[in-house]
């Protein structure tokens, strides 16, 4: 389903990535790991075509990131490390305001449930004014609205309270269980990374944070 091969991206003379190559398979969750600065924001912003690779190729279901980008970027949806919701809007305009920029239709029924999915219900209630694990949910939400067959989330329960947190990862898990998708996660939450991920890459050289990282007992690719 994805393939990345060869990847590496350099800022001008800093080489922050080179030579990463795995793929994923419809229901896997990957957790992408690593030291602060290490590149996996770096990695992820490149499959979700919002950088360049410098040298290697992404693929999903076929079609690659550069060549097809516009058929690529309908199968994967993308939530940011930074909210990217309207405060001034209710959630039912948040979902609505999305689903008009999306390439599906959506009912309101339908952009409702995704809500009521992830316990998020304060349909009527202002972005502003939600708690901020309500926020996270309601960022997620709006990824979802297209159906991407692959989801990058970049640390999308950092901050936020423990019930908040727990009811994101189970949703997760079972939207990559019951619905096949495939699941590239960046986090700094041990727990997290040992109950959510069915495999880890391991992105930085620190040997500390391998050894870790190998104390969780997951299968790991390390580049
Ligand atoms: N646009 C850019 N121009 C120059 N350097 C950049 C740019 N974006 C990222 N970098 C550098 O690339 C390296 C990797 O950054 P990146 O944000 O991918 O790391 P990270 O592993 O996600 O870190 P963190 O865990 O702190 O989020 C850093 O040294 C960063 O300064």
């Amino acid at each position: 389903m994805l393939e990345v091969e060869g990847l590496g991206k350099a800022y001008k003379k800093k080489i922050v990535l080179s030579n990463v190559s795995f793929s994923a398979e419809p229901g896997e969750i990957i957790g992408l790991v690593g030291e602060n600065g290490a590149g996996k924001s770096t990695l992820l912003n490149m499959i979700a075509t919002l950088d360049k690779p410098t040298s290697g190729t992404i693929r999903l279901n076929g079609f690659d990131s550069i060549g097809s980008r516009k058929q690529y970027r309908k199968l994967i949806g993308y939530v940011p490390q930074d909210l990217a919701i309207w405060d001034s809007l209710s959630v039912e305009e948040n979902m609505l305001f999305f689903e008009k920029l999306s390439w599906v239709r959506k009912e309101e029924d339908a952009l409702q449930e995704i809500c009521r999915n992830l316990a998020l219900d304060h349909w009527k209630e202002m972005a502003g004014t939600l708690s901020g694990g309500q926020k996270r949910k309601l960022n997620l939400a709006i990824s979802l609205i297209h159906e991407p067959d692959l989801l990058l989330l970049d640390e999308p329960t950092v901050g936020i309270d423990m019930r908040s947190k727990s009811e994101i990862v189970h949703y997760l898990k079972q939207l990559a269980i019951q619905k096949n998708k495939a699941i590239l996660y960046i986090s700094h939450d041990m727990d997290e990374i040992k109950t959510l991920c069915d495999r880890l890459i391991c992105i930085g050289k620190d040997p500390f944070y391998r050894e870790l990282l190998q104390s969780a007992n997951q299968p790991m690719l390390t580049f």
